[in-house]
């Protein structure tokens, strides 16, 4: 987007149309009609037929496919052949990230149309014109770049709540970085995902992400455990989807993904969500960033309270050796890699010592926080 030697303009993306609501899934094919679009293929998680029953059957002159679980090069290749065999002219991504993703990547090096839905609010994937890419093991391969946001994206907030509440929190966890790594890449005025240096616009809504977080997502827990739609759960789905997803993307990513993307790499995580890995990665990057301990302990104390992991053993690490996390931290150093928009060089040795000391105040917090005393004996 930009040669070498000129300035870093500022750039902010977003999708064409955001729309959150109660039952807002039933107008996915008005939507499909503004946007001039007859023959949708509509790309479904696997689980989409248990929880939306036959709602999306109805859609006029839609192709049906189901999602294999992965986003990786073989899934896209796959979903792109069906595509272009039937004519498609526009992609409908419904389930979570994975899903989504794979409907980006179909869909734009094809020219077509692109809806998003997601059926829960795991992840800030929805608004975004990027791909995250998997190898068919889960381990993480590289980010997909393209020239358009989606058309439209619709969240049906009646949906979300009635998911697991696992996933919300998972999303909240991804939604808790956006501020942090807008603001390290900010300072580092490197380019972020949308191709140009951050708006005010970006920082700005990465900021109202973290706080709305922080102020509602514990109240927007409680009532999504009971399957709830209230006011709470609306400014946490938008937080999550919206506000986090634009302040990414414009804002900049810095260390917490990367950490999450060094984590991919040993199989005992593959059993916890995006935004669970993205926590932990958050209390790393404070303790890289050398951040007060106000701060520090401010975001433990909401992981702690949301449900969100604090501790290498929360993410299956249980007595993980340092070798093993050093194979995390040179995977989330490799080259390319978002950790180096932090303001200063990183190394791996300095990322182990980062996730060893987030585990070790996470640990300590919730003993404290559980009225164990859990303080060290006198050093002798
Ligand atoms: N492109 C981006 O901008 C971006 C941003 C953040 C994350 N991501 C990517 O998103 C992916 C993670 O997304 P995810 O955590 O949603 O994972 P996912 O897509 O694998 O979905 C998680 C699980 O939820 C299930 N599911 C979906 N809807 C459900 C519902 N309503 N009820 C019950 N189960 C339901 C799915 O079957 C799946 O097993 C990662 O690949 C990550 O890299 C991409
Ligand atoms: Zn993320």
């Amino acid at each position: 987007m930009r040669s070498e030697g000129e300035p870093l303009a500022a750039v902010f993306a977003a999708p064409g149309k955001y729309v959150q609501g109660r039952g807002v899934m039933g107008r996915l094919e008005e939507v499909l009609g503004r946007l001039g679009c007859e023959k949708p293929l509509i790309l479904s998680d696997p689980v989409v037929p248990e929880i939306l029953g036959g709602a999306l059957d109805g859609v006029s002159g839609a192709t049906h496919v189901e999602f294999r679980g992965e986003c990786s090069p073989e899934e896209i290749e796959r979903v792109s052949q069906i595509a272009s065999e039937g004519g498609a002219d526009a992609i409908v991504g419904v389930g979570g990230g994975k899903t989504m993703d794979t409907a980006k990547a179909v869909a734009n090096p094809a020219g077509l149309s692109l809806v998003i839905v997601p059926t829960i609010a795991s992840t800030d994937a929805p608004t975004s014109a990027l791909s995250v890419v998997y190898e068919e093991d889960g381990t993480f391969k590289e980010y997909r770049f393209f020239e358009r946001n989606p058309d439209a994206v619709l969240v049906d907030t009646e949906v979300i709540a009635r998911a697991p509440v696992r996933f919300l929190v998972a999303g909240i966890g991804d939604g808790l970085a956006t501020h942090f790594e807008a603001e390290a890449s900010a300072r580092t005025r490197r380019q972020a995902m949308a191709g140009g240096a951050p708006t005010l616009a970006a920082l700005t809504l990465a900021r109202l992400c973290y706080d709305t977080l922080l102020e509602h997502g514990v109240a927007a827990r409680l009532a999504v455990e009971r399957d709830a739609v209230t006011p709470a759960v609306e400014k946490v789905v938008e937080a999550n989807t919206l506000l986090s997803g634009l302040g990414f993307e414009s804002g900049g990513l810095a260390a917490a993904h990367s950490i999450h993307n060094g984590l991919t790499v040993l199989e005992e995580t593959h059993h916890y969500w995006h935004g669970e890995k993205v926590a932990f990665g958050v209390v790393s990057m404070l303790m890289l960033e050398e951040r007060p301990a106000e701060v520090i302990e401010e975001v433990v104390d909401f992981c702690l309270e949301v449900g969100l992991p604090v501790a290498l053993e929360d993410i299956g690490l249980e007595g993980i050796d340092r070798e093993d996390l050093k194979r995390v931290a040179e995977a989330a150093c490799a080259e390319g890699e978002t950790i180096h928009n932090e303001p200063f060089e990183v190394y791996p040795e300095m990322v182990v010592d980062a996730m060893l000391a987030a585990d070790a105040f996470g640990r300590r917090r919730r003993a404290e926080l559980k009225g164990e005393a859990n303080l060290p004996q006198v050093a002798r």
